[in-house]
Order: structure tokens, then sequence, then C-alpha cells
């Protein structure tokens, strides 16, 4: 959804409320993506923001917090003191009446007691999600203007803590007023996947069972929890990425073409997709842990999981999991989607890979190998598509090669913003096409409770792998089962920057 200044009410102003302003999101995301629209123009105007935490803190303090993660260039300074002055912070406790009065007041002097758009953005722990949300209600929504709610994740641990909170933010908002955050919803070639599927005929018309041998969607990231893994073995990785970022782009690459590129159209498809995929069992996953390599560089690849002073030295909690997902309905049955993700892996990668069926009647004395779509998310966004070509010159050998669309070359000077950016913004216009609707969070994790649990009930042992290397062998063989074919022979020739790891 294009964001135009239109979207926006007239010159009605917008107050962003930034609870856990003193918290690590809020510094490393929040503020930064805020001024970034700002320094572009693309917020509002007027727009005021106003931070909420427990810590007392001064605008000065809040803004040396941020500033490492700003980016302020050169010549933007001005603009950058310009930002800050339109900020504000109200310390106060997340229980009891008395801090959200203050915010309120707050929020209404920097509106002039004026009519406002409210947007309250909690960068918090879940723990108090429900304190926040009922007083934000009860206290601080505007009286005459709109208000919104940009929730981040974990929206819950599985169905039964999803559902409480869904019914609560349901007793409290509308539907409309809920902005779920997955940020890769944000990501330009997550954005990119209907487009590509929908545009396309010569891809629509082969997005099927008749034509695709199976799907893999893959998260990878080459660091470990760098001594800070308490929060992350409370969660794990199904939890982390699978459950959220991974199902989000199953469902815009398996759904049905929606009816229009309405934000409930698409998300109807969404869930329809998700409802046909049964739960996961043990035997659809593979599950790893990663281990110390005693040849690492740094001192985070020397240290195993376990080892981590912040996580339980007997902890089964997997840092790598693999599932191989059924879809089924007429387009899809048969057809293996495969979802891997990892941390402490050999590289940071993210993207979708769609295989297409063996050359039925090879006459190329089985030289053949499989199609391929790459849409690589990051990093380096690209799309390419390995195909089979006669070689050059005086011979009638054939090889692998690509159609080849590497963003950094083709849109050389496009600015290709950061997925909060997008994401904030839709927020400011009324967009909910990129944001997680209630039933598609019960559909997600309908299909992943039971094997959480199961996990978590019997301490499934996951499958030990080294820090760096590409997880445990088992989740190739697994690929291999599930119908996905790696040949090792094709070879990239293309620049070396596009395809950089960091
Ligand atoms: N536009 C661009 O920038 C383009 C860049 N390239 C680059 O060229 C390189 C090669 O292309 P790619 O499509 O990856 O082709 P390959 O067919 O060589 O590799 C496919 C993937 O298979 C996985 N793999 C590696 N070893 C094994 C194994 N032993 N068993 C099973 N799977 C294995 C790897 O991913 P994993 O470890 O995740 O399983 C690898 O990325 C990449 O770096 C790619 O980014 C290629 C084309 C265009
Ligand atoms: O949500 C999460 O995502 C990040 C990875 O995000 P990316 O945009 O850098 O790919 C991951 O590190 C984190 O564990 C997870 O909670």
């Amino acid at each position: 959804m294009i964001c135009e200044g239109t979207h926006f009410d007239g010159k009605i102003p917008h107050t962003f409320v930034v609870f856990g302003a003193s918290g690590d999101l809020a510094k490393k995301k929040i503020y930064p993506t805020l001024w970034w629209l700002y320094r572009d123009d693309l917020l509002p105007k007027p727009t005021k923001i106003c931070g909420y935490a427990r810590s007392k803190m001064s605008i000065e303090k809040l803004r040396s917090n941020c500033d490492a993660y700003m980016k302020v260039q050169p010549g933007e300074q001005a603009k950058y003191d310009e930002f800050w002055s339109l900020n504000s912070y109200v310390a106060g406790a997340y229980d009891g009446r008395t801090g959200y009065e203050l915010l309120n007041q707050q929020l209404e002097q920097m509106e002039n007691h004026c009519k406002a758009n409210r947007i309250f953005y909690l960068a918090l722990p879940p723990s108090v999600y429900d304190l926040v949300t009922l007083n934000i209600k009860n206290i601080c929504m505007s009286r005459n203007g709109w208000n919104r709610v940009i929730v981040e994740k974990p929206f819950g641990r599985d169905d039964v803590t999803s559902k409480a909170l869904s019914d609560h933010l349901a007793s409290l908002f509308d539907e409309e007023q809920l902005y779920r955050i997955d940020h890769y919803l944000g990501k330009e070639m997550v954005q990119n996947l209907m487009t590509i599927r929908f545009g396309n005929k010569i891809l629509s018309s082969t997005w099927n069972r008749e034509n695709i041998a199976s799907v893999q969607i893959t998260f990878k990231e080459p660091f470990g929890t760098q001594g800070r893994g308490g929060y992350f073995d409370e969660f794990g990785i199904i939890r982390d990425v699978m459950q959220n970022h991974l199902i989000q782009i199953l469902s815009l690459v398996a759904m049905e073409k929606p009816v229009s590129c309405h934000p409930d159209d698409i998300r109807d498809e969404k869930v329809k997709v998700l409802k046909s995929i049964p739960a996961l069992e043990l035997s659809d996953m593979v599950l790893g842990q990663y281990v110390g390599n005693p040849d690492g560089t740094t001192e985070d690849a020397r240290t195993g999981y376990l080892e981590d002073p912040t996580v339980t030295s007997t902890s089964t909690t997997p840092t790598f999991a693999m599932a191989v997902m059924k879809i089924n309905n007429e387009r899809w049955q048969g057809v293996p989607f495969i979802l891997r993700c990892g941390k402490a892996l050999n590289e940071r990668k993210a993207e979708v890979r769609i295989q297409y069926q063996d050359v039925p009647g090879d006459i190329f004395e089985g030289n053949t190998k499989r199609n391929e779509l790459v849409i690589r998310v990051q990093p380096g966004e690209a799309l390419y598509f390995k195909m089979m070509t006669k070689s050059p010159g005086i011979t009638f050998d054939i090889e692998e090669t690509e159609l080849d669309l590497t963003y950094e070359h083709r849109y050389k000077d496009s600015y290709l913003p950061d997925a909060y950016e997008r994401l904030i913004l839709d927020v400011f216009c009324g967009s909910q096409m990129h944001f997680v609707r209630s039933d598609e969070l019960r559909e997600a994790w309908r299909i992943f409770t039971p094997i959480l649990h199961k996990i978590e009930q019997e301490h499934t042992k996951p499958l030990p792998y080294v820090y760096g290397s590409r997880g445990p062998k088992e989740a190739d063989r697994k690929c291999e089962e599930a119908n996905f074919r790696y040949y090792g022979s094709y070879k990239w020739h293309g620049s070396k920057s596009s395809t950089s790891n960091l």
C-alpha cells in the first residue's frame, strides 16, 4: 500500500507514544525509525513524540542513549535538533493510575488541548502488556481523534496464552486499532512476494503441485546468544523466528490470489492457507542446539549455547529448527514446504527457494538440473532464476546459469527503507496490510502449539551442531527426503558484494 500524504487526516496533530522508551528496542529501532521518517519529511505535520518508562530521564539522556543508532549524516544536525525538540518524556510505573494520568496530561499539553490522533507503541516485555493496554484504554486515549496501538511479539507462548492476549486486546480495542508487528512483513522482498506471484503470468501459472517439487524458506544468523541467552532460552528458535517470520512468508508464498489488495482480502487468504496446514509432529522436524567451535575466532564462536551463563546448563531449547510442512489443498497437496531457521550458523541469510520438478523425459543424459527460483530477502535483495542453457561456443554441452535480478545493480539509485520505517508509516496511514490479524495468529499457534508442548514436556534433546556450521547434518537428509535437491554444481559468477554475508 502506497502511503500518500492524502491518507493523513488533514492537519490534525499526531502524537506517537513510545512505551518502554528507555529500552533496547526503543533506542535501536523505534526512535531511529521516527527520526528517519522525520528527516525524509514522511511524518504527517505536526507529529510529536512522547516516551514513557519507569526510569527517570531527561530528553538529553534519552537522546544520548539513541545517538549511536540514529545514523545522523553531516549537514543534518539542525534537523536532528529540530526532531528532538518535538520529543518529551514522562517517567511512571506500569501499574497504578498516576503515571498514566501524568502522561495523559503531558499528551494533552503537547496537543494544545486540541483534537489529535494518537499512536501507542508497546516496546515492552509481554508481562506488562495487559496492564499497559488497560491503562491506555482507561486513561490515555484521544477523545476526539483516532487511536492505534502497535504491539510487538511475542504474542503469547502458545495457543492458550496467545488467545488470552488476543481476548484481552479485543476487550479494549477494535481489530482496526491493533497493529501486530512482524517486522519481516516490512522487508522489501517479502512485500514483493505478491507482485512476483500475481503480477507474472509465467510464474502464476506454474505456481502449483503440477510444477513445483518443494519450497524451502530459510533464516540463518551467524551469531549465537552472545552471553544474553536468558530471554531466548524461554522461547527458543521455533517461537522466535519460525512461528512468526517464516510462517508469514510461507502464507504469502502459498496463499491463493486475494480478491483485491485490500488488507482484509489478503489476510483472509493467508488465514485460509494456514487452515490447510496440519499441526506439526516431531517426525516432521529436526531440532538442533549449537556447541562451541574450539577453533572459533571470537569468544562467542568458542562458546556453546549451554556455556552462556544466562542459560540453564541443562537447557534443551533448540537454537536450530527445521520443519517439513504439508499444505492439504488442491494447489499444494504433496509439495513439502521446508522451514529452516537457526542461530550461530555459517552465514546471515533469509531466502525462499522454489524448486521446480525434474524435466520429464530428459534427453541430456541426466545432466539437467532442476529450475530454482530464489527470492533473497537478505542480505542484498535479489531474485534469481536458476536454469539450464547450452554452453556457449562449439559444443552441445549444457550448463546451469541464472536470470538475475540483483537489486544493487538493477535499482542502483533506489532507497530501500528499513522494515520498521515502512511499518510505522503504515500505521500513520491506517494500512493494516502488513500487520498480523488475530485469526492468522490463532492458526499459526494451532500449527505449532502441540509440538512445542511435546518438546518441552519430554525435554526432547536437540542435535548438537558446531557454531558456524550449516546446522545438523540430519537437516540436509530431511531436505533430501522432502524432495529438495542440492547438486553442489551451481557456480555464481557475479560480483562478490551482492553475496557478502554481513
Ligand atoms: N543476484 C545475486 O546476487 C546472485 C547471487 N548468487 C549467489 O551465488 C551463490 C550460490 O548460489 P545458490 O543459489 O546458493 O546455489 P547453490 O545451488 O550452490 O546452493 C544452494 C544452497 O544449498 C545449500 N547447501 C550448501 N551445501 C549444501 C549441502 N552439502 N547439502 C545441502 N544443501 C547445501 C546452501 O544453503 P544452506 O546452507 O542455507 O542450506 C546453498 O546456499 C550464493 O552465494 C548466492 O547468493 C547466485 C545467483 C544470483
Ligand atoms: O524477530 C527477530 O528477528 C531478528 C532478526 O531480524 P533481522 O531483521 O535482523 O533479520 C532475530 O535476531 C531475533 O532473534 C528475532 O527475535
